[in-house]
């Protein structure tokens, strides 16, 4: 059995970043930046006026002073006359500030009659202009990579970038192994369950980026696992699920190694997901996950998750540990790496009672898996302890 730090650093140098690709920027949203993005424009173009009111001389104010309404800027339309002196244009929000002014008197602080307009006596010194290149300038760089978020697909749009720079989605091949499953809406036989953690494991990968690909189940035979590797073909990432144990329809070890899988570990020492393996075979990264449903996706979060994200060219690295007080006491942790279902709120962390790796119910009412370090000593509440979100 090997740490998981160590076995995510394998699994790490099984998978490189995969190729880019051009996407609209209708379809950027989610997608991983692959290359640096540089700004065609600058923006605003121009300076503009941040509010509703009159654009005159900063030198012409004082109190009471008199100003004639000589024309109007708006939003998409400037105002490209001269103004002389006591002259002033009526100017709305996001309209270029024309030539010869230099500050946006709000129209809440002015007076107006007819074509005149008479100052108020308290007027702030704030200019209301918004200089040209304010927010970013022609040249300005969004850096790769970077996962783009709302906020960046609407600056690559002011940036007038239409088509992004995006890696490759990763796709992933998801098998589910075992005589007792069957497919949700099928009819299970006395003996048999439906196989669940693979419909997990598929909505926790697509929400990172990844292309998934359900093989159908797996018997527990050698040509039923051949037949679905076979299925296989394409993918840059196999997923099997279950079969990774020591038991007699274990299976899966032996027939990836005969179809030519390249090991590179069996075992870790956490909990839950100690029979996890993983490797190569036949040009895709492969990993074994147990078959316990919350086995399966916990070493989804711990293992798989950050594996898509560094094959988008993410940097590699294991998903942040927050830190927070327990608001119950733990009993001592034995010699592997907990993961422990729990409860995170401002009054801290609870795990919950029962941690059993085939409880689905505990998982979906987890928001948070708090980790305790192999052989950690029984902790009291108010102990700081790490933990993963969920
Ligand atoms: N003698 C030992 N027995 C076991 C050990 C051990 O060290 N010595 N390890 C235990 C641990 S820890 C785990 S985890 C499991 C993992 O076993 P497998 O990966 O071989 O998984 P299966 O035996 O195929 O299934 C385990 C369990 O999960 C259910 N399952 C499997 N696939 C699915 C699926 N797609 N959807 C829903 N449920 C699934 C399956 O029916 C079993 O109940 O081994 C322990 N045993
Ligand atoms: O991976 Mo197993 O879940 O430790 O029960």
């Amino acid at each position: 059995m090997i740490p998981v730090a160590e076995a995510l650093e394998h699994l790490f140098s099984l998978v490189t970043p995969l190729e880019v690709e051009s996407v609209p920027l209708r379809q950027a949203a989610g997608r991983v930046l692959a290359r640096d993005a540089v700004a065609t424009r600058t923006q605003p173009p121009f300076d503009a006026s941040s509010m509703d009111g009159y654009a005159l001389r900063r030198s012409e104010m004082e109190p009471d002073a008199m100003f004639k309404v000589v024309g109007e800027a708006a939003a998409g339309h400037g105002f490209s006359g001269r103004i002389g002196p006591g002259q002033c244009v009526r100017i709305f929000t996001g309209a270029p500030i024309p030539q010869d002014v230099d500050f946006v008197v709000i129209q809440e602080d002015v007076t107006r009659r007819g074509d005149l307009i008479t100052l108020n006596r308290e007027i702030g010194d704030k200019d209301n202009i918004r200089p040209a290149g304010g927010d970013f300038k022609r040249g300005d760089v969004i850096k790769a990579p970077r996962r783009l978020g709302a906020p960046d697909v609407a600056l690559l749009a002011a940036m007038n970038i239409a088509i992004v720079p995006v890696t490759r989605r990763p796709i992933v091949a998801i098998m589910a192994t075992g005589d007792e499953l069957v497919m949700p809406g099928e009819v299970p036989g006395a003996d048999q369950i439906i196989a669940s953690n693979t419909f997990g494991l598929a909505a926790q990968l697509e929400a990172i980026g990844a292309e998934t690909r359900m093989i159908p189940i797996a018997r527990d035979t050698p040509a039923a696992l051949k037949t679905a590797f076979a299925l296989t073909g394409g993918a840059d990432l196999i997923i099997t699920i279950g079969g990774a144990s020591v038991g007699d329809h274990d299976l899966v070890a032996p027939v990836a190694a005969e179809l030519g899988m390249e090991q590179s570990f069996y075992k870790v020492a956490m909990r839950p997901g100690k029979p996890l393996m993983a490797g190569r075979l036949k040009g895709a990264a492969m990993i074994g996950l147990p078959g316990n449903p919350v086995s399966a996706l916990v070493c989804g979060t711990v293992f798989v998750a950050p594996l898509v994200c560094a094959m988008l060219g993410l940097p590699a690295r294991a998903m942040a540990r927050l830190q927070t007080q327990l608001a119950a006491p733990l009993p001592a942790n034995g010699p592997r790496e907990h993961y422990m279902r729990a409860s995170v709120d401002p009054e801290g962390l609870r795990a919950f009672d029962r941690q059993d790796s085939s409880l689905l119910t505990v998982l979906a009412h987890s928001n948070a898996l708090l980790v305790r370090p192999p052989h950690d000593p029984a902790r009291a509440v108010g102990d700081t302890v790490s933990y993963l979100a969920l």
